[in-house]
């Protein structure tokens, strides 16, 4: 079996620009925040010196009256420090989470333009993976994580300015711990980094493992494969569970590591405190404060460097999900068929064609051999070209091609006049009404823009009859409709999307007879005007195309006109002979 190939992940250069060019969006919002936080951190550090205040004026017997002043200050230093970290919390949500919401959407407007063989080549785990997981992560993490570590390094930063104010010889007690801190923090990014990528990656494999055991459920069944495919289930789980105990041993060893920082630092603290009082050259209450100080750091260090575990996961799962966009704007012929940019639009350009150069296609090279080799046309703007040819001779795959599914192998699809739209063989119906379907091609679209669509194509007499009209539910649960009322329904969305070229995959192929002339005029409608390909089950249909291709194994055999093809006698004039005969 081939390996997955597993959509690309974005390095990080790129992670680090997009959160730079988040953040300058917002300069106002991201100026509040970091001010609301440094509030919090200045007020963090009042609290240690009114306790060393009235620490000393107690050892001091000043009396009663001396500890109320720094008391006082200890109470508001509490109310506006936590009053700073509340809205430093708020702010920055402010900031943060229009941002992820926007990198969901981009991400899900990216997956869906992917080509299906992007998607199928990695599986559709990945991608679900990346939709899901990954951006749950990064809203779980732009929610907590990452103010959780700016307030907690602001924090740091003010304490260690609060012990060098009282006496540097304190700062650098303090900055003994700091060489096994950092050497604990390079040690457990280095060991965790990997573990984390093949974490998010075997998750992906799970689900992807998961997915494919509820798809192939009847199979299965009906093969006896349930224990097999349990194990590969149960595999991929245990894979992926494996890396999440990786990660939980190494972060018990990491806090293990910085308690043992915490304690050489505390006690260089009270020694040299010890040193200091003992040669006047510092007060008891300047050394509780000091010691303060550093009790105070434990908890920020400790968030500081516990959160890396969630950024480091989020800024993974970021660069996943920035991939997934990357990968589309380089490589989805959908977003534009177009390998060159598109020249700017010019009205009645004859270089609006759809044109198809030399394509070549397989669903597994290396493996299958080309189902689509060599194919060039042109349909020209209000042409209608039909592609015809017995079954399997490559045409919904040369369909799906041009409407961006598949990555031609070589050759390119050029569409200058904007993006082509596919009416497949079997349309989805969406679970939804039926309004809600059409609305899916222009969801500005009033009931009047609807109602003229369905009466144009013909569409309204069976819509009319449904329950409730176009307010029926259809699809998943809803109403049942048939392949010839989706493909209807399908056909009515391409009047209301108004694309310039249109693929039309045997849309009328599925219907009884008398449905079949209905689908068959609404096909007439909907082309008109457009480039459109139609490929073509019927050949009635294809005789009245301005131009028609004939394909055996993938490739053109005959092109011309019915005429020409029929006075040509041969691999068309045959197939009409036949359906003629047969029709
Ligand atoms: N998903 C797929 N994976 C592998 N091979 C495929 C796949 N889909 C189609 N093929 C193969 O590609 C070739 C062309 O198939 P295609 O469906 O494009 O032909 P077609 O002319 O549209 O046939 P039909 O008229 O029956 O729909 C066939 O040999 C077919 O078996």
């Amino acid at each position: 079996m081939n390996a997955p190939r597993l959509l690309p992940v974005a390095p990080s250069r790129d992670v680090l620009r997009w959160a730079v060019a988040q953040a300058r969006r917002r300069p106002g919002l991201l100026a509040a925040t970091l001010a609301a936080m440094g509030s919090a951190a200045a007020a963090s550090l009042a609290a240690p010196l009114a306790t060393g205040e009235i620490v000393q004026a107690l050892a001091a017997h000043r009396g009663g009256s001396a500890v109320v002043w720094p008391a006082v200050r200890l109470g508001v230093a509490v109310v506006v420090g936590a009053g700073a970290v509340r809205a430093a919390g708020r702010l920055l949500a402010r900031l943060v989470l229009p941002a992820v919401a926007d990198l969901r959407e981009q991400v899900l407007e990216a997956a869906v333009a992917l080509p299906v063989d992007v998607v199928e080549a990695g599986g559709a785990g990945d991608l679900i993976a990346r939709v899901c997981d990954d951006v749950e992560q990064l809203t779980d993490a732009a929610q907590n994580a990452l103010g959780n570590f700016a307030q907690a390094a602001l924090t740091i930063a003010a304490a260690f300015v609060g012990l060098a104010a009282l006496d540097w010889r304190f700062l650098l007690a303090a900055c003994l711990a700091v060489p096994v801190q950092l050497w604990t923090l390079r040690w457990y990014l280095r060991a965790c980094r990997p573990v984390y990528a093949a974490g998010r990656t075997a998750d992906g494999r799970r689900t992807a493992a998961l997915l494919g055991v509820f798809a192939a459920m009847p199979t299965i069944r009906a093969l006896r494969l349930e224990s097999r495919r349990l194990e590969v289930a149960q595999e991929a789980s245990l894979d992926a569970a494996g890396y999440e105990f990786q990660a939980t041993r190494l972060a018990t060893r990491f806090y293990g590591r910085l308690n043992a920082a915490e304690f050489l630092g505390l006690g260089a603290i009270l020694a040299t405190a010890a040193v200091l009082i003992a040669d006047g050259q510092t007060s008891l209450g300047d050394a509780t404060s000091a010691a303060l100080f550093f009790v105070g750091l434990f908890d920020p260090i400790n968030v500081a460097l516990g959160v890396f575990d969630d950024l480091q996961q989020a800024s993974a799962g970021l660069g996943r999900l920035l991939g997934v966009v990357i990968s589309t704007a380089a490589d989805s012929p959908s977003a534009s068929p177009s390998a060159s940019p598109s020249p700017p639009r010019r009205a009645h350009d004859a270089d609006r064609s759809l044109r198809v150069e030399d394509v070549c296609f397989s669903y597994d090279p290396g493996t299958l051999p080309d189902a689509v080799v060599g194919v060039s046309l042109e349909v020209g703007p209000g042409r209608t070209v039909a592609v015809v040819g017995v079954s399997g001779s490559g045409k919904t795959t040369l369909a799906g091609i041009i409407a961006g599914f598949y990555r031609p192998s070589s050759g390119r699809v050029h569409a200058p006049a904007g993006r082509v739209a596919l009416v497949a063989q079997q349309p989805h119906v969406f679970a939804g009404t039926l309004a809600d379907n059409l609305r899916l091609a222009a969801p500005d679209a009033s009931d009047e823009a609807l109602r003229a669509a369905l009466d144009r194509t013909g569409a309204s007499a069976w819509v009319d009859a449904l329950p409730q009209g176009s307010a029926t539910p259809v699809g998943a649960g809803g109403h049942p409709l048939t392949v010839g009322q989706a493909q209807h329904l399908a056909l009515t969305r391409v009047l209301l999307l108004d694309p310039a070229y249109l693929v039309l995959d045997e849309a009328t192929a599925e219907g009884g007879s008398d449905a079949a002339r209905v689908l068959d005029r609404a096909a007439t409608t909907v082309t008109r005007g457009r480039a459109a390909l139609v490929i073509a089950h019927r050949l009635s249909q294809a005789a009245e195309a301005d131009h028609i291709h004939v394909m055996r194994a993938g490739q053109v055999v005959e092109s011309g006109t019915h005429r020409e093809l029929v006075a040509e006698d041969g691999e068309y004039a045959r197939l009409w002979h036949v359906w003629n005969a047969f029709p």
